[in-house]
């Protein structure tokens, strides 16, 4: 099976966490973690940079690794590294998203997350 290798972004600001809308493709319309595929030779620390500026116009800082997940979608195996950062610079201008959205962890499941995503979103709802 085709594998893919992705980090993706847990962006925190006080008590929220943002979700962002896919705007295309197979899941257009989930929720998901802002981020997407490694390149060759870079670091997952780079690739969330790159990816969050190529989709947001945001610079982040990476502060902590949290977890990853793996998971088979019909198409291909999905390896994700979750990191929670939180914004340097930036106004997270959507470039690629439908929609983001600000979330506390008792809004967490308001949105219809990406299969992958619900074993860490259910992890981090239970956060302290
Ligand atoms: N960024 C991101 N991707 C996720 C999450 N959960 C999850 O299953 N994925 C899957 O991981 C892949 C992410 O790669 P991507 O964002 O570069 O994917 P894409 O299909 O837009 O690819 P493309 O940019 O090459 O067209 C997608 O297949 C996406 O469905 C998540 O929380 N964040």
């Amino acid at each position: 099976m085709k594998r893919i290798e992705v980090v993706a972004a847990i962006i925190h600001k006080g008590d929220k966490i943002l979700a962002t809308q896919r705007g295309y493709g197979e899941w257009k319309d989930f929720w998901e973690f802002p981020g997407g595929k490694m390149e060759a030779g870079e670091t997952p620390e780079e690739a969330l940079r790159r990816e969050i500026w190529e989709e947001l116009e945001t610079r982040i800082v990476v502060e902590r690794f949290v977890k990853t997940i793996d998971w088979d979608y019909p198409a291909f195996h999905l390896t994700m590294h979750c990191y929670l950062c939180r914004v340097e610079s930036g106004c997270l201008k959507l470039k690629e998203h439908e929609a983001a959205r600000w979330l506390t962890k008792d809004d967490l499941d308001s949105v219809e997350w990406l299969p992958a995503d619900r074993d860490v979103v259910k992890e981090i709802s239970a956060y302290p």
